[in-house]
């Protein structure tokens, strides 16, 4: 490294951060300033899940040339060393309950004092990465909470949180479903709160389960759910929804039995404001719970035409 440094100065810009992207990119500048001649790839994502660790697998990467697997497997390889250390490449793994979650590699063989300054950073940048992570899950459901919901949607509608295409040709639109738990009431007035969470909680684990890694599943109020997901048509879009239902419609809950969902679901364009978003898929949920329960709604499907402006109605003098 070309500058003599205990890193404390690094740790403080890192840990004085409170948003994830500017986490991201001041962890990039420290390194490229501290290795300006190295090629640099990482890929650190703080796993909120298990299955939610694959998605570091998509994330960020930076001038590739080694296949991701390959790198991942000699990460893999240096168990209980916290670098691996070739002529041409240093590898440094940052794991999570011994699972490889993040890498770093650099394209040069680092001195052991420089790689110990390397990890010290990439551990500052996971725990302040973890830390901010935390803020964002709802504590009974352990999904992402409402909060998070305004920011994910605007990121996916103007295009900035998109993952790497998971074929050559994606033409896959995202999609934003609301579910709710049918009669919900009369749960917690038959088997009480603690029940009630229980069914909460197991419901959100399935509805986590059956969807992607890179979907993401909200607990948007007190038995609601949002899923913003991807899918090639409104018909797939539909048949997965379904499944999820009918999957979740046969788990036995501890007590309570079976449960049924509702849902109502809308294609995110870019043009739409999060509030309409949400009213469309709304509109859809209230038509499904109208109509019998335990079935999901597209939008699209109730005819309803999108709100005109009354340009007639507006006097401006
Ligand atoms: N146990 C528990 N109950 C909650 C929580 N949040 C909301 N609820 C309850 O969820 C119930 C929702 O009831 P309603 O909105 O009437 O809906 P529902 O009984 O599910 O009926 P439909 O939605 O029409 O099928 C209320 O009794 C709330 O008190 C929570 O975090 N834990």
């Amino acid at each position: 490294m070309t500058k003599s440094t205990c890193g404390h100065e690094y740790t403080i810009s890192l840990v004085q951060l409170k948003e994830e992207r500017a986490l991201y990119q001041q962890f990039c500048h420290i390194l490229t300033s501290l290795l300006p001649e190295v090629a640099l790839s990482f890929f650190i994502r703080p796993s909120l899940s298990r299955k939610e660790a694959l998605k570091l697998v998509y994330q960020q990467h930076v001038d590739q040339t080694l296949p991701l697997d390959e790198m991942l497997e000699k990460a893999q390889q240096c168990r209980g060393k916290p670098a691996l250390i070739s002529k041409s490449y240093t590898c440094m793994p940052l794991r999570l309950d011994e699972q490889v979650i993040g890498l770093l590699w650099i394209y040069q063989a680092l001195t052991p004092a420089n790689c110990n300054l390397a990890a010290h950073l990439m551990h500052v940048f996971f725990h302040q990465l973890h830390t901010l992570a935390l803020a964002r899950i709802d504590p009974l459901s352990q999904l992402l909470n409402r909060q998070t919901f305004d920011e994910k949607v605007l990121e996916i509608a103007s295009g900035q949180g998109f993952l790497q295409p998971r074929e050559e040709l994606d033409l896959r639109g995202w999609y934003l479903a609301l579910f709710d738990i049918d009669h919900f009431k009369r749960v917690n007035d038959s088997f009480g709160h603690v029940i009630g969470d229980e069914v909460i909680l197991l419901t959100a684990q399935h509805l986590k389960d059956n969807f992607r890694a890179e979907d993401y599943v909200f607990r948007y109020g007190g038995e609601e759910f949002a899923v913003l997901f991807q899918a090639h048509s409104d018909d797939e879009a539909q048949s997965l929804l379904d499944r999820v239902r009918k999957v979740i419609g046969q788990v036995a809950f501890p007590q309570v039995g079976r449960i049924t969902l509702s849902g109502g679901y809308t294609e995110v364009t870019d043009v739409m404001q999060v509030s309409e978003l949400v009213n469309q898929a709304d509109t859809a949920l209230y038509h499904a719970k109208q109509h019998g329960r335990n079935q999901v709604v597209f939008y699209c499907t109730l005819g309803l035409a999108a709100p005109q402006i009354m340009t007639s109605d507006i006097e401006l003098f």
